[in-house]
């Protein structure tokens, strides 16, 4: 596996790959690498020849100083998975690599942004659309993997592509979890073991919410259940409980036939701010 750190270097290893004929994936991400990391790798190297994973921390999209300084790093043990799982080729860049200067790009994603994430994490997702559109000029994969544990990340992701014209496809993968549920995350591990033990009741919220939503027990029942479950639980803070249109994400008040409906939540968890989402078919 080949380490980049410059974007040119970047340039000339995809350019050269192109040439030959490859097909190139990229699997961008922040590091501190679980499995549900590697199942994207995985994914790309079914596809494609060249399998490039992108390991940057990115200060844009951190609307909490403190949640940036205490993101996990942890490169050596990062690289050591890559590899095994597939990937040819690994870019960390430093920030001044990627942010030569100060960016002054502003994207809006209008409706897409103005709920859950995108309300909760102000600048987030211009951020995240920021160093997407930079990783996509660098590396010109032929397509990119995501992860559905950041469904809105995936919808803004894809209306980048649409609105700027990039020749790629997203691919998203589905959340891979702990035994107990608990959605793989990098911040898991800043959980100490109380939280780590309560945190499982995300999921178990989520669950009795797509039941209910199968049942057809109204959104705003869905929503003031969920939240009560969580509220009851003294080591949790709910941050946010939506229950909205899979696509369009906008907060439903009634469910429409054949329309699949996104359950997301945001709590806060022993100083750790984590998100969840199911899909219940429509
Ligand atoms: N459990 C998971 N299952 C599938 N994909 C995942 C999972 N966790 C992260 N991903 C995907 O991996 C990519 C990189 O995510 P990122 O590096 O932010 O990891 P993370 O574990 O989501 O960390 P955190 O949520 O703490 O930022 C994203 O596309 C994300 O959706
Ligand atoms: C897509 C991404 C790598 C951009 O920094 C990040 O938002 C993430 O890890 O999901
Ligand atoms: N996986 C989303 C990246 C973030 O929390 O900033």
């Amino acid at each position: 596996m080949q380490i980049l750190t410059t974007a040119a270097g970047l340039q000339a290893y995809t350019e050269q790959a192109r040439q030959a004929g490859h097909r190139v994936g990229l699997v961008p991400t922040m590091g501190a690498l679980h499995a549900g990391h590697l199942q994207l790798v995985q994914a790309a190297r079914a596809d494609c020849n060249e399998v490039i994973a992108s390991i940057f921390v990115n200060p844009t999209q951190f609307n909490n100083a403190e949640d940036f300084r205490l993101y996990p790093r942890v490169p050596e043990a990062d690289a050591a998975l890559l590899a095994p799982a597939g990937c040819t080729a690994l870019f960390a860049p430093s920030v001044a690599e990627m942010y030569p200067q100060p960016t002054v790009l502003h994207f809006d994603f209008g409706a897409l942004e103005r709920v859950m994430e995108g309300a909760h994490r102000p600048g987030h997702f211009n951020g995240v659309a920021t160093v997407v559109s930079k990783l996509f000029h660098m590396a010109r994969p032929h397509r990119a993997y995501f992860g559905q544990k950041d469904w809105q990340q995936v919808a803004v992701v894809k209306q980048l592509v649409a609105d700027l014209s990039f020749d790629l496809e997203i691919v998203a993968c589905p959340t891979i979890r702990e035994a107990d549920g608990l959605a793989m995350s990098s911040r898991n591990r800043r959980l100490d073991a109380p939280a780590r033990a309560a945190a499982p009741l995300l999921y178990q919220v989520l669950q009795a919410a797509a039941a209910q939503v199968r049942q057809g027990v109204p959104p705003a029942q869905v929503q003031a259940t969920a939240e009560a479950t969580l509220t009851r639980e003294p080591l949790f803070t709910s941050e946010y409980m939506a229950v909205a249109d899979a696509q369009t994400l906008q907060p439903l008040t009634n469910y429409a036939p054949g329309r699949a409906v996104v359950l997301c939540l945001a709590a806060h968890l022993g100083g750790v701010r984590l998100i969840d989402n199911m899909v219940v078919a429509g």
